[in-house]
């Protein structure tokens, strides 16, 4: 029966990463062993010095000599040579000399390798790997120097090709941790997180972190959390991932420059943008899409174009009502938390939930449509950016539960998420659309159909009956947040009675404009 604890084999070696950083070390013998052991130390850093006849160097140690990266001793071994020395390396092509050097070195106590000679040394060499500042010393003790070398060549073809940059990385990150958190009680705590940060980060991204990246992530230290690369980016880009900062603002300028195809549109329009024209509005929301979140999207030409700042600030205030409200009250994204949404009528761009998922790496989505148009661009969408792992879809019937627990196969929701169907029939869209009883016609073209558009109630109607169905399914779900975008006459009445007459207080809106609802 083994042990509770290692069992303990015997016979091997002590295995370190000796510092010899300064240190003086002798190497006596100029040959072709000495050249090897002179590469060994120098890489170490260590003060080197070599006695030999100038006549026994081999090419190498004299270039090494010539080069003054060691200095030389131009005679045979002496004992006083020994003086103030920390280590000896002896590889010279007299056993006598040999033993009288161990033996010397033995009275003085000064740790020494005599080369092919194991009973006169107080440690072996071994087979080294270097990559950066990574080493990796394979040792036979003794039983096979080559087949050391051939174990080593092995590991290192294991290796990927960037181990050693991302170790570099990781270690400029571990320097700027030890500065904001130094003090000795820190210590579990920030080895835990460095740790989180070695494992959810793979190869790749730990080699392409820019400091600035770390500046970003060492953010995050306080809260014990460890976002993706990914998001650590978009906090970087622009300000659009921080949901303290609404998305109101677009440099029309900039874009244009990122993203082609808006570029020329922009140039067409001789910098006068017309809100009108459906394929500014898409070329618009495409290229906002890519720069700001490196989501690539097909919008239809007969579905709704998302504006996608209006859209981004609901989404964003979304997270953070969900991260600030969490089950333990820790404040801020924690990636081991695992958050379900549903997205109510994603539509053909699915925007919420590509959104959520893009930004919440670790979140995952339902979304449901009743149209099978919108159903089928949402699929290719998700598909398009690698989102559709994440996300459950379902086609959904006007006969069906808003909120379909049993089809989506969850018990259990975070969040619902909407843009709700605004009007109550075809000719009350219409008339909007036309901008009847208003001062102007809206500001932008609405290329959205009735399917997305219409339903009984509007989106006052919409919302109640998402609600009704949330209070049937609150003894047996946890879905804790439900939400709409602001829409027409929801905010207003919501805002009024109808919703204390559930118990259920509103417990705020986003701001939006001027208003807020
Ligand atoms: C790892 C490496 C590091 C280095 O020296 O830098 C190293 N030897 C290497 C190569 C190598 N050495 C020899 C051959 C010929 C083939 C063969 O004999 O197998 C080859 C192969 C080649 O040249 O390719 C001959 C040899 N070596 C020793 C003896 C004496 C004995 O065993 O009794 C004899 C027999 C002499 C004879 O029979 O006459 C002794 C030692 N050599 C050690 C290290 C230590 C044990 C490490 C371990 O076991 O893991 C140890 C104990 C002491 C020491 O010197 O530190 C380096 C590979 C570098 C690389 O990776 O490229
Ligand atoms: N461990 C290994 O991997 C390994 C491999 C091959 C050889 N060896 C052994 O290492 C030793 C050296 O091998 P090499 O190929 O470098 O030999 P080499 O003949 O190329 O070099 C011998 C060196 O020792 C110097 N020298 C001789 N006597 C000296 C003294 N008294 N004081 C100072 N310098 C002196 C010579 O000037 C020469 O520079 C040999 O004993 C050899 O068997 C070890």
């Amino acid at each position: 029966m083994p042990g509770p604890y290692p069992e303990i084999q015997g016979g091997g070696s002590l295995i370190l990463a000796w510092q010899v950083r300064n240190k003086k070390i002798l190497v006596v013998g100029g040959g072709e062993v000495a050249a090897g052991r002179i590469v060994n130390v120098l890489n170490a850093d260590a003060k080197v010095t070599v006695v030999s006849p100038r006549s026994g160097l081999n090419d190498e140690v004299a270039y090494r000599v010539e080069q003054k990266q060691v200095e030389h001793i131009d005679r045979k071994f002496e004992p006083s040579d020994l003086d103030g020395v920390d280590m000896v390396l002896a590889a010279v092509d007299d056993p006598e000399a040999s033993t009288q050097i161990y033996k010397l070195c033995h009275e003085k106590r000064i740790p020494a390798n005599i080369a092919d000679v194991p009973p006169e040394c107080d440690f072996y060499f071994g087979s080294v790997y270097r990559d950066g500042p990574l080493q990796i010393m394979v040792s036979t003790n003794g039983n096979g120097p080559k087949m050391a070398n051939i174990v080593k060549r092995r590991i290192a073809s294991s290796l990927p090709s960037n181990m050693g940059t991302a170790i570099q990385r990781v270690g400029i990150l571990r320097k700027k941790l030890r500065k904001i958190a130094s003090a000795p009680e820190e210590g579990p705590k920030r080895m835990q997180w460095m740790s989180k940060v070695c494992e959810q980060w793979n190869l790749k991204e730990l080699c392409e972190m820019t400091e600035e990246d770390m500046d970003t992530l060492l953010g995050f230290y306080e809260s014990g959390t460890v976002p993706s690369l990914e998001a650590v980016r978009l906090r970087e880009a622009d300000g659009a991932y921080d949901a303290s900062t609404p998305y109101d603002k677009v440099d029309f300028k900039t874009l244009a420059t990122k993203d082609q195809a808006f570029g020329i549109i922009w140039r067409e329009s001789e910098w006068n943008l017309n809100f009108q024209d459906p394929a500014t509005c898409k070329a618009l929301t495409q290229a906002l899409l890519k720069a700001d979140f490196g989501l690539e999207l097909d919008i239809p030409d007969d579905r709704l174009c998302p504006p996608l700042p209006n859209r981004w600030n609901y989404v964003a205030w979304v997270e953070a009502l969900i991260e600030y409200t969490s089950p333990d009250y820790t404040l801020g994204y924690d990636p081991d938390r695992k958050v379900v949404g549903l997205d109510i009528g994603t539509g053909a761009t699915a925007i919420y939930a590509m959104l959520l998922l893009k930004t919440r790496t670790n979140w995952s989505m339902c979304v449901t449509d009743v149209d099978k148009k919108s159903f089928d661009y949402a699929a290719r969408n998700l598909a398009l950016n690698k989102l559709l792992t994440r996300t459950t879809m379902l086609q959904t019937t006007e006969t069906m539960d808003i909120i379909p627990l049993k089809y989506l196969g969850v018990n259990k929701l975070d969040f619902t998420i909407c843009n709700p169907p605004f009007f109550n029939d075809e000719a009350e869209m219409a008339a909007s659309l036309e901008g009847k009883n208003k001062t102007s016609k809206p500001s932008a073209i609405c290329t959205g159909a009735p399917v997305e558009m219409v339903c009984e109630g509007g989106d006052l109607g919409f919302a109640k009956r998402i609600l009704e169905q949330s209070l049937l399914l609150r003894e047996r779900v946890t879905c804790r947040w439900i939400s709409t975008c602001d829409g027409k006459t929801a905010p207003k009445a919501a805002s009024g009675s109808s919703l204390k007459t559930y118990g259920i207080e509103l417990i705020g809106a986003r701001r939006r404009g001027e208003e807020t609802k």
